[in-house]
């Protein structure tokens, strides 16, 4: 995968997840998989991320894995050294954006304006996350900025239900939506896997 365009192609719900502990990384791999889930975005907000990264490009390949919450170079540095097929940043800074870039790896920038927007269009970034979503404004948004940004396609994330999923998905410049419900925090402590395959397949009927 080199395109940022094919994240949208991997299924309707990326899992962004928050690892405590690399060993829980292979299973909740597998059982978001039996549940119809080819994608994961390790967030690198633990110090356990990485490794969970690596683990899980080793050990499950039909799964995408890549990491989330990348907000410095070095941790986009890091991640791909780590066997991340994509990075993902709530944000778009120049210095973010540029080591990112150096990866060659595909990466979505996160926005939440119109000029945030433009801006990563002008550097020819076309498919984006939209952080935080809910609190950002919504579907409605989305829809609104649709018109006079036509060639922009969106991974909306922050606040997403299984409920609101649907109204996101439905938009014509949303490729895919984000969200934390389907590895609740409980469930990975307890190493409810089947729970968290059951939420996977529901989420990966959504579209
Ligand atoms: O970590 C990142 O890169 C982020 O930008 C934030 C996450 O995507 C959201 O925190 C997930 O949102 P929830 O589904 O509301 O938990």
């Amino acid at each position: 995968m080199n395109n940022p365009q094919e994240l949208f192609d991997l299924g309707p719900v990326v899992p962004v997840v928050v690892l405590d502990e690399a060993a829980h990384a292979v299973p909740l791999a597998r059982a978001l998989l039996r549940g119809g889930i080819r994608v994961i975005e390790v967030t690198l907000r633990t110090p356990a991320a990485l490794a969970a990264i690596e683990r899980i490009g080793a050990e499950v390949p039909d799964v995408v894995v890549g990491a989330g919450t990348v907000t410095t170079g070095e941790q986009a540095e890091q991640a791909a050294k780590s066997g991340a097929k994509f990075l993902i940043s709530p944000g778009a800074t120049d210095r973010v954006l540029d080591a990112m870039e150096q990866t060659g790896l595909p990466f979505l920038p996160g926005v939440a304006t119109v000029s945030e927007a433009m801006r990563a269009a002008e550097r020819g970034l076309t498919a984006l996350k939209f952080f935080p979503a809910e609190a950002a404004g919504g579907v409605p948004y989305l829809r609104s900025i649709a018109g006079p940004l036509p060639g922009l396609r969106f991974c909306p994330t922050g606040g997403i239900t299984p409920a609101r999923a649907g109204a996101y998905l439905s938009l014509p410049n949303v490729g895919c939506v984000g969200g934390s419900w389907l590895t609740p925090a409980d469930a990975l402590a307890e190493g409810d896997w089947s729970r968290i395959e059951a939420l996977a397949r529901d989420a990966a009927a959504l579209r």
